[in-house]
């Protein structure tokens, strides 16, 4: 049996992590550039723990300039074996409220100014995002959150969106009305894609903030009340992550959905094929298959 090494990335508004044992910040070097910021790691109730802020300490990455790959394989390098993003998010529900958790199960991938993927000419892989959290992970967040007193709606589907721009009245309607999404951010995508290519276990948590633009009693969305919510939702954030990491446990079962082994039969490019420059690159993230 493994050892779990929980990371939490960070969005907007959560810079830090508090009641680290042992904390320290660490640079990560990354053959795919410097990760968003350094990384935090310590232990919490006996579990090994990283937390990396997504968009650097002082929030210094755009949704489009956050080195979504460096970040992944930084975290991989760490020896994480499971990740819980933590997002702010707009609303297309009226009944997912601002304050409220949505723990994430699906995504539209509508960002295109972005790096996807960690394979590419000298070693193509294809991986399945059919279902793209896991469902291990995700339920974990599910009874800590709602341990924690937080609203919390199990399921649902995330626009990922390029930004940095707010949607217009016509894209939050037709994400909300024509395509049933629930929530809408900036970042979980290509996050979630890059996960499941390194074999992390990936979760994520929405935190809602508004209700995008679409809804005819709240008025426009903006950062200042996006961020005056999540103040308010910080304690509630914390206090999930304080109660996963236990529940997690230190040893760590194989994950049942095979998040782990999400490259077993992934990587098309014969062996006697592959650039070994290319697969140098791959050390952490496809070690495992690539030997
Ligand atoms: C601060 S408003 C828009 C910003 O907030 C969300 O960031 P994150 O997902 O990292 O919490 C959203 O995706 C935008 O990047
Ligand atoms: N309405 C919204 N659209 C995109 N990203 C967001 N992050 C928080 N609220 C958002």
């Amino acid at each position: 049996m493994g050892r779990t090494k929980l990371a939490v990335i960070g969005g907007s508004g959560i810079y830090d992590i508090e009641g680290l044992e042992g904390a320290e910040w660490v640079r990560v070097d990354t053959p795919w550039g410097a990760p968003s910021d350094a990384i935090l790691t310590g232990t919490l109730a006996g579990t090994d723990m990283a937390f990396l802020p997504r968009h650097g300490r002082g929030h210094v990455h755009s949704p489009s300039s956050v080195p979504y790959r460096a970040n992944i394989d930084a975290l991989k390098r760490l020896g994480v074996t499971d990740v819980i993003s933590v997002s702010a998010v707009g609303s297309f529900r009226e009944e997912m409220a601002p304050g409220d958790f949505v723990v994430v199960d699906q995504f539209i991938d509508r960002t295109f100014a972005r790096d996807k993927s960690f394979f590419g000419p000298g070693c193509v892989a294809h991986v399945s995002v059919a279902h793209p959290t896991c469902p291990r992970l995700s339920t974990a967040c599910v009874s800590a959150a709602r341990g924690a007193g937080v609203t919390v709606h199990d399921g649902g589907t995330y626009l990922a969106m390029e930004g940095p721009q707010f949607s217009t009245l016509a894209e939050s309607r037709t994400y909300r009305e024509a395509w049933g999404c629930d929530v809408i951010g900036m970042t979980n995508m290509p996050e979630a894609k890059l996960a499941r290519e390194a074999e992390l276990c990936y979760a994520s948590v929405a935190m809602v903030t508004d209700y995008d633009s679409w809804h005819p009693d709240h008025g426009e969305v903006d950062v200042t009340r996006i961020i005056a919510t999540l103040q308010g939702n910080a304690a509630h954030a914390r206090a999930m992550i304080t109660a996963v990491a236990p529940a997690l446990g230190g040893d760590r079962a194989p994950c049942p959905h095979g998040c782990d082994r999400a490259l077993d039969f992934a990587i098309i490019t014969q062996p006697d094929a592959r650039d070994p420059a290319v697969t140098a690159r791959l050390d952490a993230v496809a070690g495992r298959v690539l030997g």
